[in-house]
């Protein structure tokens, strides 16, 4: 099923939390709405649900008017953060409830038939029987989603599912979920402020600010091609140095680095850590290292330029580099915006 959102509006009160969004959900496409708290993900995906209504614009499921189609029979699934199992039920009877006051009848062996299949499919086969109470968080959310997906909805939303967990346990739900979604081919939308979230699981991306789009496209798309200052420090660590841009090049302690497109002029220049190479020396910006912090991967630089400038960089974790060392930045890669 596609889903279209034509100029969509949404006010409460006085404070317009949605802005005119237009956006297209392919069928069986997972597309992550992503941006910080207050951007208005939850809003566009309450409305899609019919839980809020749009006061401008209009939502189409395939290309019938949503507002047309009861809640009911939106055919939608939803998995909240929060979306609390009913705790004096089983398992089996959470995944179940749907199913049971659901319009399309079902016989006893049919549902038990359909929680044991759904069971197995989110991988807590033998489970059925525990409580909430009695399993992981972790668990709790693959419930919520066997739950969602028990009436099999033609769209699922998902609103913050795995906020509530653990690192490692949202990185395995995460795979779990986007093998789980390519196997049901089911249009998803997914909300998070998490980009690493966003950019491992979406076919495309979203990314909302103050209620409007600011920037989609593939994973790829948007890191590496951020349309703005805001998505590109949004999409995470960055740097920010002052250059000059002259005949499509600026020029960062010695060496020129590629600003097509970019008029001539002053501007900014956003570095990732990861762009960034430390050498003892030739050219490049010159820099004394303030403090050195190690991480599982890489060691990450801290370190100050002539002008006081503070920069992050990453290097491999055998690379020898103390705090007070002078020494050179060299710019891999930037992305420029005219000042
Ligand atoms: N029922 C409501 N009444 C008044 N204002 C609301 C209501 N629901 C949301 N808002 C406001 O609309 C804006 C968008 O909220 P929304 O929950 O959609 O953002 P979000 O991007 O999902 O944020 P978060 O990541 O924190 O959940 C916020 O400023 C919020 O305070």
């Amino acid at each position: 099923m596609k889903i279209r959102l034509d100029q969509v509006v949404k006010t409460f009160d006085t404070f317009r939390a949605v802005h005119g969004v237009s956006l297209e959900v392919a069928s069986g496409e997972l597309v992550a709405l992503l941006g910080p708290s207050g951007s208005g993900k939850t809003t566009i995906l309450r409305m899609i649900a019919g839980l809020e209504f749009a006061d401008g614009g209009a939502i189409y499921f395939g290309d019938q008017d949503a507002t047309a189609i009861p809640v009911r029979e939106r055919g939608v699934g939803f998995v909240f953060q929060h979306y609390a199992l009913f705790p004096h039920m089983t398992v089996g009877e959470n995944i179940a409830f749907g199913m049971k006051v659901s319009k399309v009848k079902r016989s006893k062996s049919e549902i038990a038939a359909r929680v044991d299949e759904l069971l197995k499919l989110v991988r807590l086969e033998g489970l059925g029987n525990r409580f909430p109470s009695q399993i992981s968080g972790g668990q709790r959310q693959r419930v919520a989603l066997a739950r969602a997906l028990a009436v099999d909805p033609k769209v699922l939303l998902l609103d913050e599912p795995f906020g509530a967990l653990d690192a490692a346990v949202r990185r395995d739900l995460r795979v779990w979920l986007r093998e789980i979604q390519e196997q049901l081919g089911i249009t998803t939308l997914f909300v998070t402020h998490d980009q690493e979230e966003a950019l491992d699981l979406a076919d495309r991306v979203v990314i909302l600010s103050e209620g409007k789009i600011v920037q989609e496209g593939t994973p790829e798309e948007v890191t590496r091609r951020p349309n703005s200052a805001f998505v590109t420090r949004f999409l995470g660590d960055t740097n920010r140095l002052q250059g000059q841009v002259g005949g499509g090049q600026v020029q960062l302690g010695g060496t020129a680095v590629a600003a097509p497109g970019i008029r001539d002029g002053k501007a900014d220049v956003y570095v990732r850590p990861a762009d960034l190479e430390w050498a003892v020396e030739g050219e490049g910006l010159s820099a004394t290292v303030t403090r050195v912090i190690d991480r599982p991967d890489h060691r990450r630089v801290l370190a100050k330029l002539a002008d006081g400038t503070q920069i992050e960089l990453d290097v491999p974790p055998e690379t020898r580099v103390l705090r007070g060392d002078i020494g050179v930045l060299r710019v891999h890669r930037a992305n420029i915006f005219a000042a």
